[in-house]
């Protein structure tokens, strides 16, 4: 499903009146009976049928003045407040407000803290609040009568339905401008906003619900909107059900650079992880004193013990076992538990140089990038990057808070710029190709925020590129398999618990669902 930030949504709008010759007053009025409808919904189940609408001077406030004529028309009462000078009104909007007058509907403005005051003490009456405020619109902070409205409307303890956005969150990344309506449903109009779908932007609505209001289908698949969100249906393409005569070898080789002194966890889990997603064979590179630790956990893997001794890392004269054995291997995934040296950025240029297998780069591969992006030049393959916020920041060397406010522009960028898919985790984690294709992932949950969920989603990501899945695809496999492994994990044993482990414990319990067998 296509997701839109606000200017798309208005170039989309644009091209409905321009382009199809569909009056922006349909749209509006769809949009406004799209509402209705849900609020309809609503008053089936509320003792209180009553309905107050709260419009701005845009056109949300437009959608919401068709709203209340539907309701209107259907006996329901209902009153609109108008937060602004009418006098502002102007185009569909204007022309919703004439038809309301006409109606001797009971239609007030409010201009200052004595008429928010007054819509307080009527709230207390309301049973249903429409937040109809703002919507992609938002283009500033809330002011203090704007505060007030929202503070008013987020304590009056009533039902709120928010149209398209719940007022104050930036439909275009979710951001909160100073204060924003908590609505209980929101009514999205025609696409997903990337606010709806972004934290914090969707905290702010328990549920959303999103209406078609008219745009043409075709419109919406030729405009170049490049953000998406992944669905089901996405995966279970990629995820094909297994061929009966076939061989470990038709599922791949993966090979893993991993592990140094007292992270040995980290490979563990990464390795787990590539065969619970489903790879036929997996040999694992660890300095040799790890051998036998990892020997005994990982009886699956091969492990190929690097001679190197210093420091129990990666070294550089391991570099000729680990390109011999990345030639026989097809994805090689560096980086978990790796231990940040030296040693492995002349591994890593070494690999860059010489592979013709996707490469996976994770974690202590990715932080002997930073300042050294240059590197990423070498490549001659794909690479898959799975930074988290943190890594990304000293990857880029931008602050963490600037990344989670405009992380889809930063995650596009960067692929672009670095032609690698990047996989940008955190809540709704952000996957970002070279083409400049954006995908957000909805499944997760804040339980799998714990040691060793990276690890895991490495494995993953190597597990089904070793399986010959492409790499855009192998990516957003991985970030939704390991967040509806997550989900699952947390149904059973909360999220306060969840572990790393979990999550491979349930993959393939999740790949299942999805497969079918
Ligand atoms: N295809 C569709 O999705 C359609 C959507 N529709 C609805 O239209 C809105 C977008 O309408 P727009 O007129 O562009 O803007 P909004 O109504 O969202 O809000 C703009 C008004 O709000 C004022 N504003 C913005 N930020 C603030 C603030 N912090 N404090 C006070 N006022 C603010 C802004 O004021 P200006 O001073 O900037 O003019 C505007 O008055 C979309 O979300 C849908 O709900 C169409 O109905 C049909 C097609
Ligand atoms: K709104």
């Amino acid at each position: 499903m296509k997701v839109v930030d606000g200017i798309q949504m208005k170039m989309l709008d644009q091209t409905a009146m321009e382009e199809y010759k569909i009056p922006g007053i349909i749209l509006m009025e769809q949009a406004g009976m799209a509402v209705t409808e849900e609020i309809m919904k609503e008053i089936q189940r509320q003792e209180n049928k009553r309905v107050m609408i709260i419009c701005g001077l845009g056109n949300n406030g437009g959608d919401g003045f068709v709203a209340a004529r539907h309701l209107f028309q259907r006996g329901i009462p209902v009153k609109v407040r108008i937060i602004g000078d009418i006098a502002r009104l102007n185009g569909d909007a204007k022309s919703n407000y004439d038809i309301l007058k006409k109606l001797k509907t009971d239609i007030k403005t409010m201009l200052d803290f004595q008429d928010i005051q007054k819509l307080s003490d009527e709230l207390a009456h309301s049973g249903i609040v429409v937040d109809a405020i703002c919507g992609t619109g938002l283009n500033r902070g809330a002011d203090g009568l704007w505060k007030e409205l929202i503070r008013v409307i987020n304590q009056c303890g009533k039902y709120i339905l928010s149209i398209d956005i719940p007022s104050g969150v930036s439909a275009s990344t979710g951001n909160i401008l100073d204060t924003a309506v908590r609505a209980n449903k929101t009514v999205v109009l025609q696409l997903p906003k990337v606010g709806n779908i972004n934290f914090p932007g969707a905290d702010y609505s328990d549920e959303m619900i999103v209406k078609d209001i008219g745009i043409p289908k075709e419109a919406i698949e030729r405009n170049n909107l490049n953000i998406s969100l992944i669905t089901e249906t996405m995966i279970r393409n990629i995820l094909p059900r297994r061929k009966n005569d076939t061989h470990k070898g038709n599922y791949g080789k993966a090979y893993i650079v991993a592990g140094s002194m007292g992270m040995t966890g980290a490979a563990m889990l990464t390795c787990e992880a590539v065969f619970r997603s489903g790879a036929g064979l997996l040999k694992v590179a660890i300095p040799q004193s790890l051998n036998s630790i990892m020997e005994t956990r990982l009886i699956e893997a091969i492990t190929v013990p690097l001679p190197e001794l210093k420091k129990g890392v990666v070294g550089i004269s391991d570099i000729e076992k680990i390109i011999k054995t990345m030639k026989e291997s097809d994805v090689i995934a560096v980086g978990p538990g790796s231990g940040q040296t030296r040693e492995l950025e002349e591994v890593l240029r070494n690999i860059f140089e010489e592979a013709t297998i996707p490469i996976v780069l994770d974690a202590d591969a990715l932080n002997s990038l930073a300042h050294r992006l240059d590197m990423l030049k070498l490549l001659k393959s794909t690479a898959v990057l799975t930074p988290h916020i943190g890594e990304m920041a000293r990857l880029i060397n931008i602050p963490i808070e600037e990344i989670q406010r405009n992380k889809i522009q930063i995650a596009m960028e960067f692929a672009q710029k670095w032609k690698v898919i990047l996989i940008l985790k955190g809540a709704r984690t952000v996957i970002a190709s070279p083409e400049g294709k954006v995908f957000i992932n909805t499944t997760g949950n804040p339980g799998m925020a714990t040691a060793g969920s990276g690890d895991v989603l490495t494995g993953i990501v190597t597990g089904f590129l070793a399986q010959g899945i492409q790499p855009l695809e192998a990516a957003l496999a991985a970030v939704y398999m390991h967040g509806a492994a997550g989900d699952r994990a947390a149904v059973r044993i909360g999220e306060y618990g969840l572990m790393a482990g979990d999550i491979v414990v349930e993959l393939p319990h999740a790949i299942k669902e999805i497969v079918g067998k």
